[in-house]
C-alpha cells in the first residue's frame, strides 16, 4: 500500500515498555467512588453487592489473561493484577496493558450491573470509569510484599471503617464524635471499642470484608490470610 506524505507522524509515538524479568501489577481504581458509591447508595462501610461485582469483573479479566496471570487481589473500589515476570503480554507494553485490562474490567462492570444491583439503574450521568497503573518489581521478596501491603492495607481500613460507621449508626454518634473515638487508637482497642461499645464480634464480620477477594489464575474466589499463605501463593512463580 502506498505511504501518504503524513506517514511520517507515526515517528512521534513512543513506545513505553516494561522492565523485561520484572513481576507486573496492574492496579486498578474507580475514579471518584466516594461519589459513586453515595449516588447509588451503597450499604456502609460495605456493600456486598458492589464487592461482588467488583469480583465477577475481576475474574473475567483473569479468565481472559490467564497465562500470564499469578492472581489478582481486591478491595474497595480497586484490584491489582499480578503477571508473571516472564509475561510476554502485548510484549510488555505498558500502555497496552494498562489499558486494555482497565477497559475491559470497565465494560465488565457495566454489563454485569444489572446481574448485581437487578433493581437499580445505572445514570449515564453516573458512570462507573476506572484509573489504571503498570508498576514493576523487581524479585519475588518485593511482589510478596506488595501484596502484602494491599492485604494489609484491606485490613487496616475495613477495622476503622466497620467501627466507626458503627458507632453513627447503631450508638447515634456524630461523625466527629465517632473520628475523635477513634483517634489514636490501635488495632486491638478499635476491636474493644466495637465489642464493649457495639456488641459486635471483629472476628465474625464477613470474610470478603475482613480479608479482600483473592482471585487465582483459574478464576477460583478466595478470602484469605495473604500473609499466613504468602509463600504458597507464589509457589511456582519464582
Ligand atoms: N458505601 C460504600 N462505599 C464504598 C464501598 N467501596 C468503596 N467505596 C467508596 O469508594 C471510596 C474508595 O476510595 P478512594 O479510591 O480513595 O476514593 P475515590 O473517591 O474513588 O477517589 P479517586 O480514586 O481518587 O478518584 C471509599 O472511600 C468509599 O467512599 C462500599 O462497599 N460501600
Ligand atoms: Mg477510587
Amino acid at each position: 500500500m502506498a505511504k501518504s506524505r503524513f506517514e511520517y507522524v507515526r515517528q512521534f509515538e513512543s513506545q513505553n515498555l516494561l522492565l523485561p524479568q520484572t513481576y507486573i501489577v496492574v492496579r486498578i481504581d474507580g475514579k471518584k467512588f466516594h461519589e459513586f458509591s453515595k449516588f447509588y447508595n451503597f450499604n456502609k462501610p460495605n456493600d456486598e453487592r458492589a464487592l461482588k461485582l467488583m469480583n465477577a469483573c475481576a475474574k473475567n479479566v483473569v479468565l481472559t489473561y490467564k497465562t500470564d496471570m499469578i492472581l489478582a487481589f481486591g478491595e474497595s473500589d480497586e484490584y491489582s493484577f499480578i503477571l508473571k515476570k516472564d509475561s510476554q503480554l502485548y510484549n510488555r507494553r505498558y500502555d497496552k496493558l494498562s489499558t486494555l485490562i482497565v477497559s475491559l474490567f470497565t465494560s465488565n462492570y457495566v454489563h454485569l450491573w444489572p446481574k448485581f444491583f437487578p433493581d437499580v439503574q445505572l445514570s449515564p450521568k453516573h458512570l462507573p470509569f476506572f484509573d489504571s497503573r503498570c508498576v514493576c518489581y523487581p524479585n519475588i521478596a518485593t511482589i510478596k510484599d506488595y501484596l502484602s501491603w494491599r492485604f494489609v492495607d484491606t485490613h487496616i481500613n475495613n477495622l476503622y471503617n466497620t467501627v466507626f460507621w458503627q458507632l453513627i449508626q447503631v450508638c447515634g454518634m456524630t461523625n466527629q464524635e465517632a473520628e475523635d473515638k477513634l483517634s489514636g487508637t490501635v488495632s486491638s482497642e478499635k476491636q474493644e471499642i466495637l465489642f464493649t461499645d457495639c456488641k459486635i464480634n471483629y472476628n465474625n464480620e464477613p470474610e470478603m470484608y475482613k480479608k479482600g477477594s483473592l482471585i487465582t489464575k483459574k478464576g477460583e474466589l478466595l478470602h484469605i490470610d495473604v500473609i499466613k499463605q504468602i509463600d504458597e501463593l507464589f509457589k511456582g512463580f519464582e
